[in-house]
C-alpha cells in the first residue's frame, strides 16, 4: 500500500485513541470520527503534533448518512481509503428486566448500525477507486461469551462476529478483508462505567465491579489499550493479508476457542 489511509471511530478516547495513533506510528494517514469534535480535534492535533498525519470528523455512527459524508471527506483529503476500523460502541449495563424499546434501540443503532454504515460506506469507498481494502470490527470478549447483565450490549457483540463472518464471505471477491477484534476488560472509560455501576447495584466498590469481569485472565493483568491497538495494527497491514472472517480475541486469556 503507497498511500496508506485509515478511518478509526470513536477515536476520541479509548481503544479508539490508541488505534488511531498506534495506526498514525504505523505510517497510515488517520481520519478520526467521533461525536463531540473536540475529543477527535485534540487527539489528531496530537498525532499531528508528532509528526503524524490526521484528520478530525464529527459524525455519529448510528447516522448512515453522516457515515458516508466522514468516509467520503477522508479520501478527499488524503486521496484514497484502504482500512476502516468500526470501532465506536457503547456498553450499558442492562439487567435483563429493566430494557426498554428505547434502550434497545439506541445500543443496536450504535452498535451495530455502525457497523453495517461503516462496511457499506468502505466498500463504496473501495470500489471507486479501484482497489480492496480491510474491514475491522469491534466485537468483545462479551461477543464471544454471555456476560451477566449485559444482555443487550452481547447481543450486539454477537451480531458484529455474525456482520464480520458473513462480509467477509461477500467481500472476498473484491481482496476485501473484514476481520474483529475482541478486547477483555480494558481501562477506558466504558470499562470504569460498567464496573462503577455493578459495584453500585450489589453496595460494593468499584474496584470489586471490575473484579468481577477481571477474575479468571490469564496473564494476571487488566488491558492496557495499547494492547488491542497493537492486534489491530496486524489486522491493518499487509501481514493479515489472507486472513478473513476471523474474531482476534485480545484478552489476557479469559476465553478460549
Ligand atoms: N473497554 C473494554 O473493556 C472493552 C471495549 N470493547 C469495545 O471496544 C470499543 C471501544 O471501547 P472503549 O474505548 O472502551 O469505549 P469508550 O466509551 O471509552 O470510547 C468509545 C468512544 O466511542 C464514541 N462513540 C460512542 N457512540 C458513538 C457514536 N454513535 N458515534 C460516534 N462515536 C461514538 C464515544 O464518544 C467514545 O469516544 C467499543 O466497541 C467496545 O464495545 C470491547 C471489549 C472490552
Ligand atoms: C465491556 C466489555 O466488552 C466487556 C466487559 O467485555
Amino acid at each position: 500500500m503507497a498511500n496508506k489511509v485509515a478511518l478509526v471511530t470513536g477515536a476520541g478516547q479509548g481503544i479508539g485513541q490508541a488505534i488511531a495513533e498506534r495506526l498514525a506510528k504505523d505510517g497510515f494517514s488517520v481520519a478520526l470520527v467521533g461525536r463531540h469534535l473536540d475529543k477527535v480535534q485534540k487527539v489528531a492535533d496530537e498525532i499531528n503534533g508528532n509528526g503524524g498525519k490526521a484528520l478530525a470528523i464529527k459524525a455519529d455512527v448510528s447516522d448512515r448518512d453522516q457515515v458516508f459524508a466522514a468516509v467520503e471527506e477522508t479520501v478527499e483529503k488524503f486521496g484514497d481509503f484502504n482500512v476502516i476500523v468500526n470501532n465506536a460502541g457503547l456498553g450499558p449495563t442492562t439487567p435483563i428486566d429493566t430494557i426498554t424499546p428505547d434502550d434497545f434501540e439506541w445500543v443496536y443503532k450504535v452498535n451495530v448500525g455502525g457497523v453495517l454504515w461503516g462496511t457499506q460506506a468502505a466498500h463504496k469507498a473501495f470500489k471507486e477507486l479501484g482497489h480492496g481494502g480491510k474491514i475491522i470490527n469491534a466485537t468483545s470478549q462479551a461477543g464471544v461469551v454471555g456476560n451477566p447483565n449485559l444482555a443487550l450490549y452481547v447481543g450486539t457483540k454477537f451480531a458484529i462476529r455474525g456482520i464480520t463472518q458473513t462480509t467477509a464471505r461477500d467481500l472476498a471477491s473484491e481482496d476485501i478483508t473484514v476481520n474483529a477484534f475482541a478486547p477483555g476488560i480494558v481501562k477506558t472509560p466504558m470499562m470504569f462505567d460498567i464496573a462503577h455501576e455493578v459495584g453500585q447495584n450489589a453496595g460494593k466498590s468499584d474496584e470489586w465491579g471490575m473484579s468481577t469481569f477481571s477474575d479468571g485472565i490469564a496473564l494476571g493483568r487488566l488491558s492496557e489499550p495499547e494492547d488491542v491497538a497493537n492486534a489491530v495494527a496486524f489486522l491493518a497491514g499487509p501481514d493479515s493479508n489472507y486472513v478473513t472472517g476471523q474474531t482476534l480475541i485480545v484478552d489476557g486469556g479469559m476465553q478460549f476457542q
